[in-house]
Parts: structure tokens; C-alpha cells; sequence
């Protein structure tokens, strides 16, 4: 079994630490934080330390980062890829979810109980599908996108990189979604939505621009 470290230390990093636990494909040997001082106990794992100590950690075999903000996400999975170019990025699916034949779930994601991912949908690296997400079939997800718990898509779908689909959001077949873009809560997308907005209602309307790692949650 691979040992492997979460980087993060706050709620997400507990669901995230649930899905791997379930999967029992590797064992977590602890947590790296800038926040929480090492010694720190979270969910039964102690912090170990940040980024910086992977430098001289030679046992560990893999690393996910449960950050739920997909822009400092994006910041802390590229810092440590800098630092250790070698150490892999391991994907975390819940036994209770669906991947279907011929999906693809990208490097450092993680898929939670119950969601779904439908026949030839790609999924990009470092996205988060949370509690009961579904996107369905033929459908392209860019990397260090957020799907809330009970959000979904029909088939064939876009969604840019950095986006973030709120909790309960529903995007009809055939849409897209641009990059850096957030999807309101239970927000119903009927036609598709610029990069860099923030969108919400039903039907979905850009209510306003937002710049890249502006905060959303
Ligand atoms: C496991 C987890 O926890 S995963 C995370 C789950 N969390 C989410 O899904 C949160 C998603 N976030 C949202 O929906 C947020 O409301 C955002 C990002 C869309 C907020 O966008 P902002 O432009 O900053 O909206 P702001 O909070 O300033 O509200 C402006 C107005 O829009 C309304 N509004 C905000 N969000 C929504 C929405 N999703 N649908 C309808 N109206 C909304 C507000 O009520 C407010 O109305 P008012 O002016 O009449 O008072």
C-alpha cells in the first residue's frame, strides 16, 4: 500500500482524507500545512509540516492536495511540483461512486460518495467532484474544477479550468462553461457562460466579471 501525505489541514482535507480511507488503496502517513502548526491533530492525522519539508522526505510515495479553493489548489499543487518533479499526484475515488467505461479522472482529483462520472467524460487534474456530482456523458472538465455536492451536467459539456459550479448548480446538455468562472448556487445554466464571470439564477444570467483567484467561498 502507498504511503502518502494530504497537503492541508481544514474541513476538505477531512472529506478528502474519508474518500481515501474508503478506497483503502493507500495509507496516509500524515498532513503538510502552512497554517497548522506541525504536532497539529486533524481527523487522527498529525501535521507533519509544508511544502518545504517534502524536500527531505524520502518515504513518501504520493500526495493529493485537499485545498478546496481551486485557485490556492492550483498555487500549492504547482509549488510542490517545483519542489519534488518526481513525487506523483494520486487521484482519490470513493467506492460509491461511478466512473463509467472509457472516463478518464486526471492526476490529483478526487471523485466522493456518489457522484458520477458518465461514459467518455475526461475529468482534468486536481478537480474536485464533492457528494453526489454528476457529469454525464462525452463531457470535458478542465483542470482545478470544483463541482459542489449535488451539482450536475448533461451530456456533452465544457467546463474551463478554475471553474467552480456552486452546490445544486445544473448545467443542460451541450453547454459551456468558460474558465475561471463561478456558477452560483442551484443555479440552472441554459446557455453558455463567458470565462471569467460570476453566474447565477435560473435561468443563469452573468451577474458580473471576476478576476482569476478572486475569492468564492
Ligand atoms: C462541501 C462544500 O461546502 S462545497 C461549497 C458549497 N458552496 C457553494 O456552492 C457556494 C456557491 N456560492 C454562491 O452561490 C455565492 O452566492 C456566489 C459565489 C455566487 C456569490 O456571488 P456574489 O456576486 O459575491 O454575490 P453576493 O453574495 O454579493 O450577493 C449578491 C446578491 O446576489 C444574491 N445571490 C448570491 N448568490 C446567489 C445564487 N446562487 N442564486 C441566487 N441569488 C444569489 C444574493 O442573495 C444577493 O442578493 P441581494 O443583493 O438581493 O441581497
Amino acid at each position: 500500500m502507498k504511503s502518502i501525505l494530504i497537503y492541508g489541514a481544514g474541513g476538505h482535507a477531512k472529506a478528502v482524507i474519508d474518500v481515501i480511507e474508503k478506497a483503502g488503496e493507500c495509507r496516509v502517513t500524515g498532513l503538510l500545512d502552512r497554517i497548522k502548526p506541525p504536532g497539529t491533530n486533524v481527523y487522527g492525522y498529525q501535521v507533519l509540516g509544508n511544502e518545504n519539508d517534502l524536500a527531505v522526505d524520502e518515504s513518501v510515495q504520493g500526495l493529493i492536495v485537499a485545498i478546496g479553493d481551486n485557485w490556492l489548489r492550483a498555487e500549492v499543487a504547482m509549488a510542490i511540483r517545483s519542489i519534488r518533479p518526481d513525487l506523483p499526484f494520486i487521484t482519490a475515488i470513493h467506492p460509491n461512486a461511478s466512473v463509467a467505461r472509457g472516463a478518464e479522472i486526471g492526476e490529483g482529483s478526487v471523485v466522493m460518495a456518489g457522484a458520477v462520472v458518465n461514459s467518455d467524460t475526461r475529468i482534468g487534474k486536481h478537480c474536485i467532484l464533492y457528494t453526489l456530482a454528476s457529469v454525464d456523458h462525452d463531457s470535458s472538465v478542465g483542470d482545478f474544477v470544483s463541482f459542489a455536492p449535488h451539482a450536475a451536467t448533461g451530456g456533452g459539456v465544457s467546463i474551463g479550468a478554475y471553474t467552480a459550479l456552486g452546490i445544486g448548480a445544473k448545467i443542460i446538455h451541450s453547454v459551456s462553461i468558460g474558465e475561471h468562472t463561478v456558477v452560483g448556487a442551484g443555479a440552472n445554466v441554459l446557455s453558455p457562460i463567458a470565462d471569467y464571470s460570476v453566474a447565477y439564477g435560473t435561468p443563469a444570467r452573468e451577474i458580473r466579471a471576476r478576476k482569476a483567484g478572486e475569492r468564492y467561498l
